[in-house]
């Protein structure tokens, strides 16, 4: 079978940025601002609503040049038209990669092996604003008679994080009337309390799974039909307070689900790419179908951005290439996405399943060594509170932290000068954060000699500012896509697969086997190693207690 990645290192391009990265890395960005004070304006991209300045990054236009190089000399424009037209990249698990077809205009085509899928994407979308208009109009009755109160979106993963995230981001937009919560942990405390202060007859749950088979989700969704049925009293109940969102039909209607309360989507979708498609249900319902339209216009704008624009006028390429250039040449194993609104509090966390469990991979799509760092770990906090709590070490610690600030010109709820506040804050960390404070400087303000290394900022740490006018639906889809894309540029790159995950089967499998051997009674024998099976003793000598 031919090759489907070079190695990597061995590339011309990589060699290229190797020599270069030793010329450069002792360079400063107060020497590269000194050198070329024009960079914050030439190291900028505009694109489906968004500003991206990244003049703040290590980088001279050579560094760029020879970054473009190696995504060119990796194949990713190619391995982009792959995705946008429905070949079957995710080659391990034979699947076509489709989330851009999500948001394809009505009456455009893409096709997987010769159907083009965009009609039933918009059926579906269409039977999702029938029944979001329901809800919300109040049409839609609860079991009684009532009108729905309390959306509860039963999923984890892909079918929780990005509905989650999406529904609190666009909280200014949504419906007051409607209370929306996210039950995802197999922990009881997690249903337990998300319905506490719930009335059965006025409480509708989306269960939302792709596979309709996730432990966490079945067990939560079993809990939900008692917690209904116990109030209510009568089977009958559950089609008025249940829906599902999966691509499997049947095992929604093995559940007790009627397929006519379903919303489908397909197997060209991955979960973690997922919260454009039925999986944003919850999200609909809350914001309406004409904001929901509007988010899909963002991520298309930001899709064809992506498609069309030159690799060095691309935003997604541009982020991803940097990435690259700190993850795999300075090495530095994490960055912080920090975004200064409120609203995108969820945003880390939805961006921690997009970017980890896609590129947290170490073999090629050959299954060799990729030969260089992939991805590095993602978190981050909103600011400013961030800025009380972690700052610290991203200013003075031994870490690199390359960082993504996100800031909005305009605040949805403006109030006496707290969005001017905000704004200087994140303009003042990443100057900070690049520029530092030499000793010298430090010492001129009269600082005593033993404070002087106290109280220096190296700088020297790089950061991207990410900023729009306003949060709306469609700067939030572009948003999403400049991840999602950037997480395809970097996976092109690495050669390797960002749309399996076989990294998490292992510890379900096990799980699976441990379950039974936790209740005690009976002693089945232990064969796990000697910690587990002691834990295992432990956990149900505990719980008999
Ligand atoms: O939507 P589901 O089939 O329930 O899957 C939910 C989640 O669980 C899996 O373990 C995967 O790691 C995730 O990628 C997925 O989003």
């Amino acid at each position: 079978m031919d090759k489907r990645t070079a190695p990597l290192t061995e590339s011309k391009a990589w060699k290229a940025l190797q020599d270069h990265f030793a010329e450069i890395r002792g360079l400063h960005l107060r020497e590269l601002f000194a050198g070329d004070p024009a960079r914050g304006e030439a190291f900028t991209l505009e694109a489906a609503g968004l500003f991206l300045d990244y003049s703040k990054n290590r980088v001279t236009a050579r560094t760029l040049e020879l970054l473009a190089d190696l995504a060119r000399e990796r194949g990713v424009g190619d391995r982009v038209e792959a995705m946008f037209t429905g070949r079957r990249i995710n080659v391990t698990e034979g699947r076509a990669v489709l989330h851009t077809a999500l948001r394809a205009p009505r009456g455009a085509s893409v096709e997987v092996d010769g159907r083009n899928v965009v009609p039933a994407v918009h059926e579906v979308l269409d039977r999702m604003a029938a029944f979001a208009g329901a809800v919300r109009s109040g049409e839609w009755k609860g079991f009684t008679g009532m009108p729905i109160r309390a959306v509860v979106n039963i999923g984890i993963g892909g079918s929780d994080l990005g509905p989650a995230m999406v529904c609190e981001a666009l909280r200014a937009y949504a419906t007051r009337d409607i209370e929306f919560r996210f039950v995802s942990n197999v922990d009881a405390t997690d249903f337990c309390e998300a319905t506490r202060d719930l009335d059965p007859r006025t409480t509708l749950f989306i269960v939302s799974s792709k596979t309709f088979t996730t432990q966490e989700t079945m067990a939560n969704a079993r809990s939900a039909r008692a917690w209904c049925l116990r109030a209510l009293e009568d089977e009958a109940a559950v089609a008025r307070h249940f829906v599902a969102v999966s691509t499997d039909a049947a095992k929604v209607a093995a559940f007790g689900i009627d397929t006519a309360n379903m919303f489908g989507f397909w197997d060209w979708v991955g979960g973690r790419y997922s919260l454009d498609s039925a999986i944003g249900l919850s999200t609909m319902i809350a914001v309406g179908p004409d904001r929901f339209r509007e988010l899909l216009e963002g991520f298309r704008a930001m899709d064809e951005h992506f498609r069309t624009a030159p690799v060095e006028r691309n935003m997604p390429m541009i982020l991803g290439l940097l990435g690259i250039w700190y993850a795999d040449f300075f090495e530095a194993p994490t960055v912080a996405v920090l975004p200064y609104d409120h609203y995108l509090r969820r945003f880390p966390a939805y961006l921690q399943q997009l970017i980890m469990e896609s590129n947290g991979k170490s073999v090629t799509l050959d299954g060799e060594a990729v030969g260089a760092p992939t991805s590095p770990v993602y978190w981050g906090e909103p600011g400013t509170n961030g800025q009380h709590s972690f700052y610290q070490l991203i200013h003075q610690g031994s870490h690199l932290i390359p960082c993504d600030f996100i800031a909005f010109a305009r605040s949805l709820n403006p109030l006496d000068g707290h969005h001017a506040m905000l704004l200087s804050n994140v303009l003042a960390q990443a100057e900070a954060l690049a520029f530092g404070k030499t000793s010298a400087e430090v010492a001129a303000e009269g600082a005593s000699p033993a404070l002087v290394p106290h109280r220096t900022f190296p700088g020297n740490r790089p950061s991207n500012v990410i900023l729009a006018e306003r949060l709306t639906p469609a700067v939030l889809g572009a948003l999403v896509a400049l991840y999602e894309h950037m997480v395809f540029v970097q996976g092109a790159v690495w050669g390797i697969n960002p749309f399996d995950q076989w990294g998490v089967e292992l510890g379900k499998e096990l799980s699976r086997r441990i379950l039974p051997e936790l209740e005690a009674g009976t002693e089945p024998a232990l064969a796990h190693d000697g910690s587990t099976n002691a834990l295992i003793r432990r956990l149900r000598r505990l719980a008999a207690h």
